[in-house]
């Protein structure tokens, strides 16, 4: 049984869509979906800017590794293409993840560079840690804290007057 925040982004093609086909992958095992979030690209700025949205996952037969395979295999079926010389480059799809706990709630750590738990850049994220606000008000990201005085660090702060609600847009409805 693991528990899991998986985060959501997409600049390429029909935003939202891909954003409802990876919450329709996941049918069974969301437990909450964040509202959706107009950003600005974070790390390389000549792109269109993102959607995006966090979701808390849950399933009794899950190890950690199953949520980035699961996570690879949403990403492939929006046809996203890597491009290697862009690494925060645009794309129809990403979805990474955040934070895994166990069946007993304690936080996964691995610094493993398959799959590095938490996430190695989340806390520097405004895009992650706001929806992520939005499902788990006490949110705290393992080994940096509660979410809510993450979003409110130099780095992240600036990010975060960047970004616009879209609700307009609903994620549950894919459900
Ligand atoms: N927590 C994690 N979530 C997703 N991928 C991870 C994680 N930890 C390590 N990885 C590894 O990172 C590799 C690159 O992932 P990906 O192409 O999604 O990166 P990215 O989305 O471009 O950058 P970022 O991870 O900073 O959002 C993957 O092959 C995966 O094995
Ligand atoms: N706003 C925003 N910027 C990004 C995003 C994302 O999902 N949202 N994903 C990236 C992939 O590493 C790089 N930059």
């Amino acid at each position: 049984m693991t528990r899991a925040v998986l985060s959501l982004g997409s600049n390429l093609g029909d935003r939202e869509q891909h954003l409802r086909g990876a919450v329709a992958a996941l049918r069974g095992v969301v437990e909450r979906c964040s509202g959706i979030y107009e950003t600005p690209p974070w790390g390389d700025a000549d792109q269109p800017s993102y959607l995006n949205a966090v979701l808390l996952v849950s399933d009794p037969e899950a190890e950690p590794r199953d949520w980035l395979k699961r996570a690879q295999a949403i990403e492939t079926a929006a046809e996203r293409v890597r491009d290697p010389e862009r690494r925060f480059g645009p794309r129809t799809l990403d979805v990474d993840v955040i934070t895994v706990w166990d069946a007993q709630g304690r936080p996964v750590l691995s610094d493993d560079p398959g799959l590095t738990l938490p996430h190695p850049r989340a806390y520097l994220r405004a895009f992650v840690l706001r929806p992520w606000l939005d499902i788990q008000p006490d949110a705290v990201l393992p080994g940096h804290g509660p979410v809510a005085a993450l979003l409110a660090t130099p780095e992240v702060a600036g990010d975060l007057a960047g970004l616009t609600a879209r609700p307009d847009l609903a994620l549950e409805s894919s459900l």
